[in-house]
């Protein structure tokens, strides 16, 4: 690092001291906590963004979000050239950065970072970083901050793309990197062609109802509603309002957190919307839950991520099918692209059983998409969804380069057919679907489109199977790290013994299923229980939580 650079950072560093006391962590979804103490953490975030950067040769995303967490709230989250999330191996690195006490340190830690990775800052480096931010107030000042920081290194610039979804920044980073052009009104377009395309092939007599109906939007009072009222005024095909776009508090009573959680209306919600389709987004627009009141007018009967990742599973192995099918008998042309599903414990039994029968091979991850999107790379599609409406769906350029050729012969050879029309089917989802992240806006059109493809009900799509009654608590402990878990966070390996407890207490209730895990996001342990009856689930996920305080400790909540 040259003298010039290290005044540089010198200077800035002293603007942004480290708030006393408080430990940072980048966690599963970036660094989180109340707003107020986290302008130095952002200001080194963006010094991290611009190494990336130099590193990589390509540019890097940085979002301020704090997604579902209350107003007050904010984070920062990194998104890599991919467009996906920050490459695991710079956490530590992340971690020391923030917690790094004074601006010297900070250098030294930078100096020490930069030769560990043969990172060079002679010559004349170059970074691009793209920011992005939410609708919180604090969500100003932080970007400030960020640019302050991305800034302080020789030779990186920014560009700041306002207020923005957390999956448009990692779309925008993703098609920047690929030499697409990567503005908010490009992305609106490629989600309005590939929706119009796949409704263009729905098989006749198949497109009823939905388009009639209405969907009604819970947009969270965050940044997804005013994106979607701008997606409609390109839309075609289908009808939406938006609810709770701005005008109440950020995730108060609203939004795909609550929903799926308290598993109650919304606010904005009443008997009026009684039997119609309604969805969820949450703060950021990056999670998506389906529901429909019930006509007590106060429940809500629940379709979440397991659900709309059998949808989405279940046509794409149609789709897989007839474009093979025809094929199979000439022996030729066939390409056997793996098809796969990506869940985690959290994921209902019934989910898991029905996926099974459908004949796909289901994997398991520990949480935080992070680890879902990782495995489900591996596939030539594949899906994956967080019970609590995250996901998406991911294809290979094999499969993708594959399928451009053979539709295009297809088009040649067969225009017309249901061939054709599956494999212009498989290559609209995948422009719809975000291939960098989940995505609540494209999420939601690629529902409607199968909905619309099939005929369907929200209702028809409900009973694709029923949910296991399950229960979900969490409980404070005095050091959740004590709990070491393995095989996909479902069985504990430390501290000794409670697994066996576990073990005796679910084996009391037919089809019983239950894990803890530390949370990666909050200071407790989380208890899940399944089984048979919501009485028998109740009963064993609190006599678990009994198990935890015994053991670890501590007051459930
Ligand atoms: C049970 C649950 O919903 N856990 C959530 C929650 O993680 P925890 O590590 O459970 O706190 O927040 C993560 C980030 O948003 C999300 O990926 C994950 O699914
Ligand atoms: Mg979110």
């Amino acid at each position: 690092m040259n003298h010039e650079q290290r005044s540089l950072l010198l200077h800035s560093a002293s603007r942004f001291p480290p708030p006393p006391g408080v430990k940072f962590s980048y966690g599963t979804a970036g660094f989180r906590a109340d707003a107020a103490v986290l302008e130095s953490t952002v200001f080194r975030v963006g010094i991290l963004a611009a190494l990336r950067s130099i590193q990589t040769g390509s540019t890097i995303g940085l979002m301020i979000t704090a997604s579902h967490n209350k107003v007050s709230d904010n984070g920062i989250k990194v998104a890599d050239p991919s467009g996906g999330m920050l490459t695991q191996g710079w956490e530590p690195f992340a971690d020391d950065l923030a917690n790094s006490p004074d601006p010297d340190a900070l250098i030294q830690l930078l100096e020490d970072f930069v030769k560990k990775e043969n990172i060079t800052l002679d010559g004349a480096p170059t970074a691009h970083v793209l920011l992005g931010r939410d609708t919180r107030p604090s969500g100003m000042l932080l970007v400030e901050a960020a640019k302050q920081g991305i800034t302080s290194m020789m030779g990186a610039i920014f560009t700041d793309m306002g207020v923005v979804t957390t999956p448009q920044l990692h779309w925008m980073v993703r098609a920047k990197n690929k030499g697409i052009e990567s503005s908010e009104g490009n992305y609106f377009d490629q989600l309005l062609t590939s929706f119009r395309c796949l409704l263009d092939y729905i098989p006749q007599g198949n497109s009823v109802s939905n388009e009639d109906d209405i969907l009604i939007v819970d947009g969270a009072d965050g940044v997804g509603g005013e994106k979607i009222e701008k997606l409609k005024t390109g839309l075609s095909g289908l009808r939406l309002e938006v609810r709770n776009s701005g005008g109440g508090v950020l995730n108060e009573g609203v939004g795909a957190d609550f929903v799926q959680k308290e598993k109650v209306l919304p606010r904005g919600f009443g008997p009026a919307d009684i039997g119609i389709r309604c969805a969820s987004l949450d703060g950021d627009a990056d999670r998506l839950v389906y529901f429909s009141i019930l006509p007590d007018g106060n429940k809500i009967s629940l379709v979440d991520g397991d659900k709309i990742l059998s949808l989405f599973a279940l046509f794409l192995k149609e789709q897989l099918s007839i474009l093979n099918g025809a094929e199979d008998e000439k022996g030729n042309n066939s390409y056997q692209a793996s098809l796969g599903v990506v869940q985690t414990a959290y994921a209902n039994g019934a989910s898991t059983d029905y996926l099974k029968q459908l004949g796909l091979e289901v994997v398991f991850t520990p949480t935080g998409v992070k680890y879902l999107h990782e495995k489900a790379a591996e596939f030539d599609i594949g899906i994956y969804f967080e019970a609590n409406g995250h996901g998406t769906v991911l294809f290979s350029e094999t499969f993708l380069s594959w399928l451009d050729i053979r539709s295009h012969e297809l088009s040649l050879i067969s225009k017309g057919s249901e061939q054709q029309k599956a494999a212009l089917r498989l290559l609209a989802t995948s422009q719809l679907i975000n291939q960098a992240v989940g995505d609540a806006l494209s999420g939601l059109l690629l529902v409607e489109a199968i909905l619309q493809h099939k005929g369907w009900s929200i209702f028809k799509w409900n009973e694709l199977y029923q949910d296991l009654p399950s229960r979900q608590l969490k409980v404070k402990v005095v050091d959740r790290t004590a709990v070491v878990t393995a095989k996909a966070e479902t069985v504990v390996v430390s501290p000794i013994g409670v697994q066996e407890a576990i073990d005796t207490e679910t084996a009391k209730y037919p089809q019983g299923r239950c894990f803890i895990r530390p949370s990666g996001t909050e200071d407790v342990v989380r208890v899940y229980a399944e089984a048979l009856t919501q009485e028998s689930a109740d009963s064993l996920a609190h006599s678990v939580l009994r198990i935890v305080d015994q053991f670890l400790g501590g007051s459930s909540n």
